[in-house]
């Protein structure tokens, strides 16, 4: 699949000045409880209205959302209040009874996106579709998996595509519920500008107090649109009651979301970053050549190791360089997270030039 213009023809058709905010409950849990909430989101940014109808569960047991019957709550949503509707398809049986109920957007889920077959079967179940349809990304950080998802549906003419962010899973706790790893979003953007791009703070964050934050991060990345849980009662709610807010936490939110623009014509501006780029440009090439004379060295103690017969790893002498260089960081401004993953880096690329010598 290639980038190309038309891939923003239904997000601009929208005409919306602000970022899309597709936003509702995490689970329709009865019928009053969704009008309720709907109502209070009518006159709001809100363009979409989503409800999880079936709930992918990490554990059986759990509520697993109400099914089908739910379908007929949001299609009083749309006659009463006037807002789209959105929900989370994982199957072609999913896929048949949101079309029969007219749903406007469907998404697949991040652990329907792991799987190649799930994924064809929902995109021959929608095929030729002028429904909206958002892939989040994977639950693992694979961006060829998430991008092969767009690219099934885009083949089976499917042209309202888009993606949403809404972070990956891994072993060690983070702050987060799923890191954002921002890095992925951005080279899914630099590879196809085009393709609009919606954050779901909600899953990222797991926390209803970090949602602005992360919102945030991401408009100033160029995110299109945010993805809000949102509840009237959120602690009561049946699923992931931590990460939901009110109706007027979500006004409040759109509100103080400072919205970039991508560029400014003005003169003064561009010479100053044009200034400012330069500089950066030559420290670029600075840390190269740096770089480049560092394995030159690492070639050296590897030579010298084959001579001897050592190990390439030297772990105690590692672990001193990590903890020096984290507290030499600190004095820089550079955080523990940067350092680490910059050093992890160097080290491989070190034991790489190394390794083409003490084989030879
Ligand atoms: O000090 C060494 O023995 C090296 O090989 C250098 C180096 C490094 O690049 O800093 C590389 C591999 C070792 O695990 C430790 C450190």
């Amino acid at each position: 699949m290639e980038n190309k213009k038309e891939l923003r023809t239904w997000l601009d058709d929208l005409a919306l000045n602000h970022p899309l905010v597709i936003a509702g409950p995490c689970s329709a849990e009865t019928e009053e409880q969704v009008l309720k909430i709907a109502h209070e989101l009518k006159d709001t940014d809100v363009s979409y209205f989503r409800a999880g109808i079936w709930k992918p569960r990490t554990r059986p047991g759990m509520f697993e959302g109400v099914g089908a019957l739910g379908l007929k709550w949001l299609q009083r949503v749309k006659a009463e209040t006037g807002m789209k509707t959105a929900t989370e398809v994982a199957n072609a049986a999913h896929v048949k009874l949101a079309l029969e109920h007219d749903v406007d957007l469907l998404w697949i889920g991040a652990r329907s996106t792991v799987s190649p077959f799930i994924v064809q079967e929902i995109a021959d179940a929608l095929e030729g579709t002028d429904k909206i349809v958002l892939v989040k990304n994977p639950v693992n950080p694979d961006l060829a998996l998430w991008l092969g998802a767009i690219e099934r549906l885009a083949t089976a003419n499917i042209k309202n595509l888009g993606v949403i962010h809404r972070g990956f899973s891994t072993y060690e706790k983070t702050k987060y519920r799923n890191t954002p790893e921002w890095q992925l979003a951005i080279e899914l953007q630099s590879k196809f500008p085009d393709l609009p791009i919606i954050n779901d703070p909600s899953h990222i964050t797991g926390k209803r107090d970090m949602i602005f934050d992360v919102s945030q991060t991401a408009l100033d990345l160029n995110f299109d649109g945010l993805m809000i849980e949102t509840h009237y009662d959120p602690e009561n709610a049946w699923s992931d009651a931590a990460q939901q807010v009110t109706p007027s936490t979500l006004v409040q939110i759109m509100k103080d979301l400072k919205i970039r623009k991508e560029t400014d014509p003005e003169a003064d501006y561009n010479d100053a970053l044009n200034n400012l780029r330069a500089k950066i440009d030559v420290i670029d090439n600075q840390i190269i050549e740096l770089l480049g004379k560092r394995m030159v060295v690492a070639d050296g103690i590897g030579t010298l190791k084959r001579q001897k017969n050592v190990s390439v790893l030297q772990s105690k002498r590692w672990n001193e360089i990590l903890g020096k260089m984290v507290l030499e960081g600190q004095e820089h401004g550079l955080s523990e997270e940067f350092i680490l993953k910059m050093f992890k880096a160097i080290h491989q690329e070190s034991i790489n030039h190394q390794e083409k010598i003490i084989k030879k």
